[in-house]
């Protein structure tokens, strides 16, 4: 059974289909790259699917049961960065603060908060973080620290949107084997929004790619090629790979968020 089973799914934002008739079967423990232009509607997938924003059309069922319920199971990295208040806190602070353990007691609260913010950091290989401040961290602990505030509740699907923007290869790297990780020992489903595919190919599962209004999902090496794309955008799309990398160039002209950033990933897990 999937652990996300969306059928028909359609979503409309401001009176604009983002998508429509869109089928979602990802299956638990699969690591999901999910890719698309500019306006795609990836960063709206994910909010549906937390029901943030609502669907026009479709089923959906997570977790094989309503989604409204097992939504509380589902851990979310957004794309905007902490807030500046939020950069004063210490790392346990900001990882705790979004704790939702039972409050039966004021020692048995604290208690069970330190520790749940302990295991989130140690998996994240960030317990030495703990009391530093936010906002004194690198930008690829800082996305370590925002997986591990994702995870500080039981949760069995991830959902990290670009979570890659701004970190530099090898910073990249470590946030991608951490992904991978969580996937593989601990069968955590996870859902991952990039612009450059590059950097996911040696670890995702599955690729996600919407365009134009539809989506398609499927390996590497069965999605992500010129006749599969072509058909998703309604044009011409030319898939090429050179020296492992994949470029995606629709009519004339590369997409610029995909292709412009190859030559930055060399470097192999
Ligand atoms: N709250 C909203 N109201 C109206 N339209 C919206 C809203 N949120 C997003 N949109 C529109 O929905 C479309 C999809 O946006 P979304 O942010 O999901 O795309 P994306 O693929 O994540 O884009 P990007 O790669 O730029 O982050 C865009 O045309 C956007 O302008």
């Amino acid at each position: 059974m999937p652990v996300i089973d969306g059928t028909e799914l359609t979503c409309q934002l401001g009176g604009r289909v983002v998508f429509a008739h869109l089928q979602l079967q990802i299956p638990r423990g699969g690591f999901v790259g999910v890719f698309g232009p500019n306006g795609a509607g990836k960063t709206s997938l994910l909010r549906a699917l937390l029901g943030l924003i609502p669907l026009q059309g479709g089923t959906l069922q997570i977790l094989e049961g309503d989604a409204r319920e097992a939504r509380t199971q589902i851990g979310y990295v957004s794309q905007s960065e902490p807030k500046e208040a939020e950069g004063r806190l210490s790392v346990a602070a900001f990882v705790g603060a979004a704790w939702r353990g039972e409050r039966w007691g004021f020692n048995w609260h604290l208690t069970a908060l330190h520790q749940a913010v302990r295991r989130a950091l140690e998996r994240v290989n960030a317990a030495h973080l703990a009391s530093r401040p936010l906002q004194s961290l690198s930008g690829g602990q800082r996305q370590r620290v925002r997986i591990a505030q994702a995870l500080v509740n039981p949760a069995r699907i991830l959902l990290l949107d670009e979570p890659l923007n701004n970190l530099d290869p090898q910073s990249q790297q470590q946030v991608l084997q951490l992904a991978k990780t969580l996937t593989r020992q601990e069968n955590m489903t996870v859902l991952m929004t990039a612009h450059d595919i590059n950097p996911l190919l040696p670890f995702m599962d599955h690729v996600l790619y919407l365009a134009n209004g539809k989506g398609r999902m499927g390996t590497v090496n069965d999605l992500l090629t010129t006749p599969m794309l072509s058909e998703l955008y309604g044009t011409p799309v030319t898939v090429s790979e050179h020296d492992g990398m994949l470029s995606i160039r629709v009519g004339n002209g590369f997409i610029p968020e995909i292709s412009h950033h190859c030559h930055d990933h060399g470097a192999q897990p």
